[in-house]
């Protein structure tokens, strides 16, 4: 890892690939072992003796993360990452003390390359943070909207803003963040470009803004999560909420007999996402006939309203093992109750 001329992380060998092979086993707790131990839950959101908690995001100076970062640690010291990876990487590696990454957003829906890398890394989920995202369409000076022939952002700002962009009839071109884009369209003064991204992003690479709150719903929030090396201790009188992954065997029902675990004791779920297992994507079975049928093998993240330490979650958790062929505790943290 090495840190370019803009002080931005970025991967040493390119791409990195992250901290290797997932081993699959049913267990409960799949925490590697930590010398420091777990924090407490008071250590959410503190910057305890004074000390800046160094905090990963992704993109540079101006993007929708630096701002939920500086949300979840009104402290920190916020330090920008190339890729999502880079930032997992600078965890792990102690460069840095936390990561604030993007998981879901109410109108562009999951980010699923997080919870790709969720699976591939061993950080654990202390926290969520939900951060409203007004987008801008950002010019150089003296650009029009009528000049414009193509809009720069992230996929993910993109899609968020897709019938305002159908409406004025440009190219769509998808970059690493919305900052970038700004930075790019300002750096090259391109006259026929314009982006989207936050009005700090205006402010900081020097752009117009065009128009304001153009994203397809007033009400456009994502979810972050804040993740660590060590987990945090989970307690029962706050509200608290668990993020699980699992695979099953293949045949009727399994999924709902999983879920059942939850229903049966009350727990609400507040999000199901279903991924490609990456290290063996496809099941081989007979097909009674001397045929083989190739079934697409899923892992399923699910968050559920409970903290770990509550009895009720860990006899949950404790029915699951009995069904899942595989089961980790990504995180108990609290729930961000703000209304963003
Ligand atoms: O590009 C940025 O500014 C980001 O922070 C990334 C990101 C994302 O990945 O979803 C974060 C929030 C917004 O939903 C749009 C983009």
């Amino acid at each position: 890892m090495a840190s370019n001329h803009d002080g931005v992380f970025v991967a040493s060998n390119g791409r990195s690939n992250g901290a290797g092979a997932l081993e699959l086993r049913a267990s409960l707790d799949d925490t590697p072992p930590d010398v420091a131990g777990p924090k407490s839950v008071s250590d959410v959101s503190d910057s305890a003796n004074g000390y800046r908690l160094r905090v990963a995001y992704q993109g540079l100076p101006g993007a929708y993360s630096e701002a939920a970062a500086a949300k979840a640690y009104p402290d920190c010291e916020a330090v920008p990452c190339e890729l999502f990876e880079t930032a997992f990487d600078a965890v792990e590696c102690m460069l840095v003390d936390r990561a604030v990454l993007p998981i879901e957003n109410s109108l562009g829906g999951t980010i699923h390359r997080n919870y790709d890398l969720l699976l591939r890394h061993n950080l654990h989920i202390i926290g969520e943070v939900k951060y409203a995202v007004r987008h801008c369409l950002l010019a150089n000076s003296g650009v029009k909207k009528e000049n414009l022939k193509r809009v720069l952002s992230h996929p993910q700002a993109l899609a968020q803003c897709e019938n305002t962009l159908a409406k004025i009839g440009v190219v769509r071109e998808a970059v690493d963040d919305t900052a970038g884009a700004a930075k790019f369209i300002a750096t090259h003064k391109l006259q026929d470009a314009g982006a989207v991204a936050s009005s700090l992003a205006a402010e900081i690479y020097g752009l117009d803004i065009l128009s304001l709150d153009i994203q397809d719903d007033p009400d456009n929030i994502t979810r972050f999560l804040m993740l660590a090396r060590e987990p945090i201790i989970p307690v029962t009188h706050k509200p608290f909420k668990t993020s699980i992954v699992f695979s099953l065997e293949e045949g009727p029902g399994v999924l709902f007999k999983a879920l059942a675990v939850f229903a049966l004791r009350n727990i609400n779920l507040t999000k199901i996402e279903s991924r490609p297992k990456r290290t063996k994507p496809l099941r081989i079975t007979d097909n009674g006939t001397n045929g083989r049928l190739k079934y697409f093998d899923y892992l399923f993240f699910v968050d559920f309203e409970a903290s770990m330490a509550s009895p009720n979650a860990q006899n949950a958790l404790g029915h699951l093992k009995e069904l899942a062929t595989f089961l980790r505790v990504l995180g108990s943290y609290p729930r961000d109750m703000s209304e963003a």
